[in-house]
């Protein structure tokens, strides 16, 4: 099956299209596929191939070059080690033996560790550095952290083309060349930020500054379509990356016997009563990616557990770690929750936070079903959310 999408003269998307994957990284969930985008530039003078695909997909790249009678491969811009764009690599660089790398001192040190690159088919470019395909010129800007340390993007004045890899991409299988739904669009690329952009956040934004003076017309991502009007997905990352957060609460819980239950659908009526938008996610099976993309701009997070041996529901765990782990800019923390005789949970999930930024707010643990007061407490708690929201201005 051919992918072939000719973009313009001389620019071809020759990537591959993920339609049946469901996770990635073996964690995270893919509900629309992928697809892993390479494409082809071809200059007066000389050709050069943006990223490759995942391994599993070789055969189609090479497929596609074959279509396009591609004989001769100058450069191989790698933007990212990582194998679902550089997987390809070694079998591109023995089908097209002239074929040179081109990618940060960084990435010529992973792509050699990961992949088994020869040191002599790579070569490093500087930060602002520029290599000519004749008509066309590649601009390389380095632009770290987005994923991994060694990413850059590429930047072509001529045609005002960026091609930028995992950044700005989105999770979605799609013949779609170009951006057509951005609602759908907007949803996928938040949940790729969410899940492995957001603890790079305040780095992202240096990297926003840096592309700021260009005239872009088009930005080429690796994952989904391509964005013909970049000021969408440009100004949709500078507002995740910005410090402001909303007048919200993200309740991820989970109840084995309903006590904790009750509390949350208890504490959901108060903060809903009081003005303050809640998204509310049973952990029993909950799409953590959704999870992710509402920890990307809420103020203020509670977490709804039961205790398991003494801590907190597994569920819970795995919940606080991922916050931890992806470190969003919320500001305000609490836990609410149930046990049986004796509980460490509140400690033991408040010492897993230690990399947010957060003013804890008094827990309400109940023992065993929930009590008038214990439902006055979520009130009090729900009275302190507005306080603090009110407080840092999220509402009147
Ligand atoms: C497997 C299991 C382990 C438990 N371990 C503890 C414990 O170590 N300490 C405790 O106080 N309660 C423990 N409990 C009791 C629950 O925390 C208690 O029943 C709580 O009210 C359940 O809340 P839920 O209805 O929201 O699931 C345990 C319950 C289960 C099922």
């Amino acid at each position: 099956m051919s992918t072939v999408r000719k973009i313009q003269s001389g620019y071809y998307a020759v990537g591959a299209i993920d339609w049946d994957r469901r996770l990635f990284d073996e964690l995270i969930p893919l509900p629309d596929g992928t697809s892993y985008n390479a494409y082809l530039v071809q200059g007066s003078e000389k050709t050069a191939l943006m990223d490759t695909v995942d391994p599993a997909m070789t055969h189609v790249l090479l497929q596609n070059l074959e279509q396009l009678q591609v004989k001769k491969i100058d450069y191989v811009v790698t933007h990212h080690a990582e194998q679902d764009h550089s997987g390809a690599l070694p079998r591109i660089l023995e089908e097209y033996p002239e074929a040179i790398v081109v990618c940060t001192s960084k990435c010529r040190d992973m792509i050699i560790d990961l992949l088994a690159i020869p040191e002599d088919r790579i070569r490093t470019v500087d930060d602002g550095e520029t290599l000519s395909l004749g008509d066309k010129t590649m601009q390389f800007i380095h632009t770290p952290w987005v994923h991994w340390p060694e990413t850059m993007v590429t930047y072509i004045p001529e045609d005002r083309m960026l091609f930028t890899c995992d950044f700005f991409g989105s999770h979605l299988a799609t013949s779609d060349l170009y951006v057509t739904d951005e609602g759908i669009v907007y949803e996928a690329a938040k949940r790729y930020y969410a899940e492995i952009m957001m603890p790079f956040r305040k780095i992202i934004q240096k990297n926003l500054a840096k592309l700021q003076p260009l005239d872009i017309r088009l930005i080429a991502p690796s994952h989904g379509p391509m964005y013909d009007k970049p000021e969408f997905i440009v100004n949709a990352y500078k507002d995740w990356v910005s410090d402001a957060v909303k007048n919200e609460v993200v309740l991820p819980y989970v109840s084995m016997h309903e006590s904790t239950r009750k509390m949350v659908e208890h504490f959901v009526g108060a903060l809903i009563t009081r003005g303050i938008g809640v998204k509310q996610f049973n952990l029993a099976d909950a799409d953590i990616g959704k999870l992710a993309i509402a920890l990307v701009d809420t103020a203020t997070i509670v977490l709804g557990t039961p205790t398991v041996q003494v801590g907190p529901h597994p569920k819970a765990v795995y919940a606080a770690y991922l916050a931890n782990a992806l470190r969003p800019k919320v500001r305000f923390a609490s836990v609410i929750g149930s046990y049986g005789w004796s509980t460490k949970m509140v400690e033991q999930i408040a010492g897993m936070l230690s990399n947010l930024q957060i003013q804890v707010l008094e827990p309400v643990v109940a023992k065993g079903l929930p009590k008038s007061e214990d439902f006055q407490a979520l009130d009090r708690l729900a009275d302190q959310i507005a306080a603090k929201h009110r407080e840092i201005g999220l509402f009147m």
